[in-house]
């Protein structure tokens, strides 16, 4: 699914009415009935009480009168109140004289700010994506004032006074909703870790925008969900044996950390690989062994760290880091794998495909000289504290967004920020949010366990690199949502995403 700009959404606007010969009121009717099916599977006319619907100038207060309405067709009890400006937009007019009288309807003023109970519902409708500043004056103060309410607050689209694409100057007036109902395609803003006390939660409806419109935009956001991975994984053939899905090598684990190899090892095995070996320190042998039966393991003569690249030709894909410490003989170890993957090992003249991650992503950015080395379309599985240490510090989410874009196309690797919404960032500097996963994932070993996952989809030969990351990050996700269905996401560890691979790549 893509992300447009605002401005976009606007033109989408204009190419469905002109594809559908629809009037532009009935698109907005639309909108509005979508927002009421929401809203009414949500809250029931005896709990919503008196609604207060705050409407702007624009096309979303447009939406929030004709909302009025509908709502109050079903049942609803509500007030509007209307911030004064001079102009209003012509479906704002329509669907202000479609109003029933027995509405009550009171213009805001700076000292006439409607009231509002901690428990009101608040419907909110004063700015959506024609945002052109930030929020001054009254409409700030009314802002302000909802927000020290701490009523309840759904949002119509976006809510009020946040930009949908660009950084928000510091300090401006934005509503806090819980919920925000939006249209047809999810807006950049939603998916940044700093709008999410803005936003809440979320959900896009769909109002059969243009279809040809959306194929034929250009932009580098795009989302990740069940329908974009449908169909990816290839299927097993009857005929396959454990070599047509590759052969995978994981250097990890060291003394106090064997549990990230076998976590990312366990990960590998139930994502499809065909084979795995594991290269680990002496000290790990029995735990690995013991708890992966069905991997192989080579040890290091190291017992404690890894200082030794075993030979590479038997493999198909590489993962380094889960567990591997920083030790200046590990660091040697990625230096040569690095200088080794990089020259084609086979006939179709492709690097060797690795993974890297975890300590050895802390290794790349203590030695950045060596992020020259890597081979294309190798993929780093870094949290945002990692990718800090391998660029810079962030100023805000949208900066972190160009630090990563600019990362992947420079160093032509393909770039999993992971956290909430993970961004996958492509060497032809597209950028993909995944919508899968959840806080519960939030916990020690997660990380090594989507490691393990990409290292056997990276081992599969008929998946292309960037397609093996989008649904191996969506896999994970969602054997983490699938986990948290059972255990909750406080009781949720990174064995029990291992245990729901199968069924989440089944899913796909
Ligand atoms: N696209 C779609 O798919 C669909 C869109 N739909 C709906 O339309 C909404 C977009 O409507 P919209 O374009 O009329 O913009 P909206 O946000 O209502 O406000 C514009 C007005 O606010 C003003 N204004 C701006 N900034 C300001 C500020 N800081 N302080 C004060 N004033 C400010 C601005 O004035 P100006 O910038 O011209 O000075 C103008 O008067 C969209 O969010 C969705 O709800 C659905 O109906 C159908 C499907
Ligand atoms: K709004």
């Amino acid at each position: 699914m893509k992300i447009l700009t605002a401005a976009q959404t606007r033109q989408l606007d204009q190419a469905t009415l002109r594809e559908q010969h629809l009037l532009s009121p009935e698109l907005m009717e639309r909108a509005a009935t979508a927002f009421v099916k929401w809203f009414s599977s949500r809250f029931a006319p005896a709990e919503a009480g008196e609604i207060l619907l705050l409407c702007g100038p624009g096309n979303n207060g447009g939406d929030g009168l004709a909302a009025a309405r509908l709502l109050q067709r079903a049942g609803y009890r509500l007030r509007v109140a209307l911030l004064p400006t001079e102009k209003q937009s012509a479906d704002w007019q329509h669907n202000r004289h479609m109003l029933p009288n027995s509405v009550p309807v009171v213009e805001i003023g700076p000292a006439r700010l409607p009231k509002i109970d901690p428990s009101q519902l608040v419907i909110d409708a004063l700015f959506g994506t024609g945002l052109s500043r930030p929020l001054a004056g009254l409409a700030a103060k009314v802002v302000q004032h909802l927000n020290q309410a701490q009523a309840r607050v759904v949002a119509i689209d976006l809510p009020s006074g946040l930009f949908a694409d660009a950084p928000q100057p510091v300090d401006s007036a934005v509503v806090r909703a819980q919920h925000t109902v939006s249209f047809g395609l999810p807006k950049l803003a939603f998916l940044l870790p700093q709008n999410a006390e803005l936003v809440g939660e979320w959900q896009v409806m769909d109002i059969g925008l243009s279809a040809n419109f959306i194929a034929e935009a250009v932009t580098p956001w795009h989302y990740t969900d069940a329908a974009t991975v449908a169909g990816q994984l290839p299927p097993r053939p009857k005929f396959s044996h454990k070599g047509t899905f590759g052969h995978a090598l994981l250097l990890a684990g060291s003394r106090g950390k064997m549990g990230a190899a076998v976590l990312s090892a366990g990960a590998c095995l139930r994502s499809g690989v065909g084979l795995l070996t594991a290269h680990i320190p002496g000290c790990g042998y029995d735990i690995f062994q013991i708890s992966q039966p069905e991997a192989m393991c080579l040890t290091d003569k190291q017992a404690d760290f890894i200082s030794e690249l075993p030979e590479l030709k038997p493999y198909q894909a590489v993962a380094i880091g889960p567990g591997l410490g920083q030790q200046p003989a590990s660091l040697a170890v990625l230096r040569q794998l690095l200088k080794a993957a990089a020259k084609p090992l086979d006939k179709t003249g492709q690097p060797l495909p690795l993974v890297i991650d975890a300590d050895a992503l802390n290794l790349l950015g203590s030695h950045r000289a060596l992020l020259k080395q890597l081979p294309e379309n190798t993929v780093l599985t870094p949290h945002p504290k990692e990718f800090e240490r391998l660029t810079e510090p962030a100023r805000d989410d949208y900066h972190r967004l160009e630090l990563l874009r600019d990362f992947a196309t420079e160093h032509r690797c393909l770039v999993v920020l992971k956290g909430a919404y993970t961004c996958l960032a492509t060497p032809t500097g597209e950028l993909h949010f995944n919508s899968t996963g959840n806080a519960g994932m939030a916990t020690g070993g997660s990380g090594d366990v989507l490691t393990g996952v990409l290292l056997a989809l990276r081992a599969h030969a008929q998946l292309p690199a960037f397609e093996a990351v989008r649904l191996g990050v969506y896999a994970h996700g969602r054997a983490g949502d699938l986990a948290a269905a059972l255990t909750g996401m406080a009781g949720l560890v990174a064995g029990d995403i291992v245990r729901h691979l199968g069924p989440a790549l089944a899913e796909v």
